[in-house]
């Protein structure tokens, strides 16, 4: 009902921990801890785990497991959380903050796009995602798998596809394999638009017919502008699919109807 694939394997939990980067003052915010596979190991490594989980039955193991002064538990649906506000509290305590994810995959982008919503607060997340989705996230323009999700990623972060993790690792085993996607959030590009959020939906709505040329998805999906001059002031070619424009073509396209 959660998306619950728990994490059995003890070199595998010491290894997806290993990618985060621990300053000896570090904050680890980890959405769905489910029994606490990865959380107990944090909480004996970090400074500070917050974890936040949706399913009560959760509740007792956790707080059994982990008895720690350093672990907080929050008992709520990640969606419905202020992230920016929760985290208002620990930016002076911790310069370092840290997301963790063994991603409930049925909202893996919902989470996604929460994370790059904070990102300028946090250095960095590693996620598991499903095999096919964390090859999105990591494509580059020319890639089968690029598109809007990897651009908007490439905004937020630089992304690594860090080794692929076999589905029986998993209890109850799922149905596909998963990988480990490290983001490193302090390469990023927001600084170069304006509005972040803006220029996200912007591309997507460039993407929504990924088989028609960049030419008609301008016309279809940007009003007001004269798509045909306005891709050869960017130089770009108009026959190109939406896939075959790097992250900079787009850019520029956003900037200069804004
Ligand atoms: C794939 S399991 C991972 C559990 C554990 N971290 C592990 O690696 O074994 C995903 C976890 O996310 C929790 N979860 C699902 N939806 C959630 C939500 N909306 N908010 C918070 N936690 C959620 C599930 O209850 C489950 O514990």
């Amino acid at each position: 009902m959660f998306g619950q694939n728990f994490i059995t394997d003890k070199n595998l939990i010491l290894k997806i921990i290993s990618l985060l980067k621990n300053d000896g003052n570090t904050l680890v915010i980890e959405i769905g801890p489910g029994q606490g596979a990865l959380t107990t190991t944090l909480a004996k490594q970090f400074a500070k785990v917050v974890a936040i989980e949706i399913d009560r039955d959760m509740e007792e193991i956790l707080k059994s497991k982990i008895k720690s002064d350093n672990f907080e538990l929050i008992m709520d649906d990640v969606l419905e959380i202020d992230f920016a506000e929760m985290l208002q509290k620990y930016i002076a305590d911790y310069k370092n903050i840290v997301l963790i994810s063994n991603t409930p995959y049925y909202i893996t982008s919902e989470i996604l796009f929460r994370a790059f919503e904070i990102s300028p607060i946090l250095s960095q997340g590693v996620f598991m995602f499903q095999k096919e989705v964390a090859e999105r996230i990591c494509a580059k323009v020319g890639d089968k798998k690029y598109n809007n999700l990897s651009i908007a990623t490439e905004f937020y972060a630089k992304a690594k596809y860090e080794f692929t993790v076999k589905r029986n690792m998993f209890n109850p085993v799922p149905k596909v394999d998963s990988a480990i996607v490290s983001l490193d959030f302090n390469e990023n590009k927001i600084g170069d638009v304006k509005n972040a959020l803006e220029f996200v939906n912007f591309v997507r709505k460039l993407f929504n017919n990924r088989r028609k040329t960049i030419l008609n998805n301008v016309k279809s999906s940007i009003q007001g502008v004269d798509a045909t001059k306005l891709l050869e002031q960017c130089e770009i070619n108009p026959q190109l699919r939406p896939e075959n424009l790097s992250i900079d073509d787009y850019m520029r396209l956003y900037k200069r109807i804004k």
